[in-house]
């Protein structure tokens, strides 16, 4: 009797996985199962992580990856479309983080709350003959109402904001936290990665080398002349002509537009961003843990230049950006290339910060 009991309570768990309740599938993607036809979860320790815009071309590489990340215990999944279909199908992941999805705007408090780190893909991206900038009017609105479920329901998180144009949705996001009275600046950080990520890739062509042992510093912020390699700080410490110095400054600036023409039409990078994403998100959550020395470039609230915001390399812990480091020496063509990037930048900046104040 107990036996037959046993099996008949098997073949009840395994006919609630495959007729899923309907009414489950839009919130809880890796919960198809009845919660009584469970058995306990094993609940691995690790840190709280959102992701919003996770039906995107970034959304979903990066929910991927972050679910194959060790140091993730609980993956939310939100976005305004199609979060029930890519939290189904990454829930299947066998890796110890348990995935959630969330779906329009009245889940956005649900997504969010508890969560140690909140990651921003959110927004439209550019097209062949745009400019990031050209993004602002749509992604700017996306990113104020982002913010305010943030300031609302995880103020405490670290956030990465990715949607551009980055060198103005961060001071959106600061200006929105300030209104809350939630403002931390060492908790907001735009996402400059990608930047980091081609300039070791192409510099290592340049000089021969494997990529991963390339460190390129980064500093500026992400948008054309704005986004400035430091190639006279490259470690492994090594010279460059002055026509590879100009070779490799143009197509790191202009990486992102070199993807968005080879995808003619079809969106901006995707796969590499998820990447840098990843990897910018991953140093979070180790400082998060305590890890020392954990430095990456990050677009941030700054003192480095006169101006409020600017990207270097800064140090992450356990309370967001911990410390941010100066420059350092600039060649002539860095420090012509500087004044450049500031004029840019400056406008910008400004720009997102009268959208919130206006
Ligand atoms: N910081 C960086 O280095 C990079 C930034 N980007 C930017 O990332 C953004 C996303 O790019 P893709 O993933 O390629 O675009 P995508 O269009 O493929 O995905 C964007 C996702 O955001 C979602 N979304 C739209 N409004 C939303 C809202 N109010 N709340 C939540 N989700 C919403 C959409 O439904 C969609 O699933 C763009 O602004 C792009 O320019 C892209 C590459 C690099
Ligand atoms: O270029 C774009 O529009 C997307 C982006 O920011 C990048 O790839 O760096």
């Amino acid at each position: 009797m107990q036996a037959s009991a046993d099996v008949n309570q098997r073949i009840a768990r395994i006919s609630a996985h495959i007729n899923p309740p309907t009414d489950n599938l839009q919130m809880e993607g890796s919960s198809n199962l009845k919660r009584e036809n469970c058995r306990a979860k094993g609940g691995s320790p690790g840190f709280k992580v959102a992701i919003l815009g996770a039906a995107g071309g970034i959304g979903q590489p990066l929910a991927m990856l972050m679910k194959m990340n060790p140091l993730v215990s609980v993956l939310h999944l939100y976005d305004v479309v199609n979060t029930p279909g890519v939290t189904a199908d990454i829930s299947h992941m066998d890796t110890g983080a348990v995935v959630r999805g969330f779906l329009g705007q009245q889940q956005l408090g649900d997504a969010l709350t508890g969560m140690d780190l909140v990651i921003i893909p959110a927004g439209v991206p550019r097209k062949p003959g745009m400019t990031r900038d050209d993004l602002f009017n749509i992604n700017a609105g996306i990113v104020r109402t982002l913010c305010e479920g943030i300031s609302k329901c995880c103020p405490k998180a670290i956030v990465n904001l990715i949607s551009n144009p980055v060198n103005s949705t961060v001071p959106i996001a600061a200006e929105v936290f300030k209104n809350a009275n939630t403002y931390d600046p060492r908790l907001l950080l735009g996402v400059t990665m990608l930047d980091v990520v081609r300039a070791n890739t192409f510099v290592a062509e340049v000089l021969g080398l494997d990529p991963r042992d390339v460190d390129v510093p980064v500093v500026g912020g992400h948008a054309g002349v704005t986004i400035l390699p430091l190639l006279s700080q490259v470690k492994p410490p090594c010279s460059f002509t002055q026509e590879e110095t100009e070779y490799l400054t143009s197509r790191i600036q202009n990486g992102g537009t070199e993807v968005v023409e080879a995808k003619a039409g079809a969106g901006s990078a995707t796969l590499s961003m998820a990447y840098a994403a990843v990897k910018f998100a991953d140093a979070c959550l180790h400082a998060l843990r305590g890890d020392a020395g954990v430095v990456q470039c990050a677009f941030v609230s700054s003192q480095v230049t006169e101006l409020p915001f600017f990207a270097s390399r800064v140090r992450l812990g356990r309370n967001g950006v911990e410390e941010i480091y100066p420059l350092g020496p600039l060649n002539e063509y860095e420090r012509v290339g500087l004044e450049k990037a500031k004029k840019e930048l400056a406008g910008s900046i400004e720009k997102g910060v009268s959208f919130v104040r206006k």
